[in-house]
């Protein structure tokens, strides 16, 4: 299945898996954006959960507890690649699932099978929804074309040198007035792969993922890219 000339996207759906701060996120808004698609970060529902752990003081060490409680807290995505955002039990997260905090412990609780079972169904059904409606949809996190939507028609598994990421990154914290040192922002984007590696394949393309290597590449143009990938060219 490809999407049409015109960009509509009766029903498609994109999975874009990469490793931490290769652009998954900026590009699969842009591609949502250029097609009329939902777009799901999958990544966002991990964090929303560590937050909820760290806000009600899970012990995450215990991985029975972890387990428990992850039935717990209430989650809504949004889909709308214009008004992304999480819910959780009513309240609306956006910089309080970026935190330091989070970033720390988000890999912890990713790993608990429990966790995974739940959000991965939740996932799941976001996209059975696009697609019974016709919409489709862009999913991106670091699983999505081996494990959430193994049949999605558009794999891509976006990369970029390890230095660029971390630049990159670098760049966006001092543009919010919050810069760090560039080696601990390399530091702690090496220290998230290897730990999500763990339990996810970041540094490794899916089967049938189309590899992008955005190193060199615009963001406009990684978007561009996978906007012809959708629809065949
Ligand atoms: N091709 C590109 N050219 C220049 N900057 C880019 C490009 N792609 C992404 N960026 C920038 O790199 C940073 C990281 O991008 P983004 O947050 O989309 O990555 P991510 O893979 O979703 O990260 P994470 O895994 O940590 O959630 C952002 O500041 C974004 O604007
Ligand atoms: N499908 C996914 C998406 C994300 N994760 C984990 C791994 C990441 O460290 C964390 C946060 O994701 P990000 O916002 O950085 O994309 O969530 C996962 O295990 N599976």
């Amino acid at each position: 299945m490809a999407v049409a000339e015109d960009g509509r996207g009766g029903g498609i759906v994109i999975a874009i898996d990469g490793p931490s701060g290769s652009g998954k996120s900026s590009t699969s808004r842009g591609v949502a954006r250029r097609l009329g698609l939902r777009y799901l970060d999958t990544g966002a529902q991990y964090r929303a959960m560590t937050w909820w752990m760290l806000e009600h003081g899970v012990d995450l060490a215990d991985g029975e507890a972890v387990a428990a409680a992850s039935l717990l807290p209430r989650l809504a995505s949004a889909t709308d690649p214009d008004g992304y955002g999480i819910t959780v039990d009513g309240r609306v997260l956006v910089d309080e699932i970026r935190t330091g905090a989070v970033d720390a412990a988000v890999s912890k609780v990713a790993g608990v099978r429990a966790v995974r079972t739940r959000l991965i169904e939740a996932q799941r059904e976001c996209v059975r929804t696009a697609v019974a409606e016709g919409v489709g949809i862009v999913v991106e996190g670091r699983d999505i074309a081996e494990v959430v939507w193994p049949i999605a028609p558009v794999k891509v598994y976006l990369t970029a040198d390890q230095a660029v990421r971390a630049a990159r990154r670098e760049a966006e914290h001092a543009g919010a007035g919050r810069g760090t040192e560039a080696a601990a922002t390399l530091a702690e984007l090496a220290r998230r792969d290897a730990e999500d590696a763990k339990t996810t394949r970041p540094l490794d393309a899916a089967p049938g993922a189309v590899v992008v290597d955005g190193t060199h590449l615009s963001l406009d143009e990684v978007v561009e890219e996978i906007v012809r990938l959708a629809k065949g060219q």
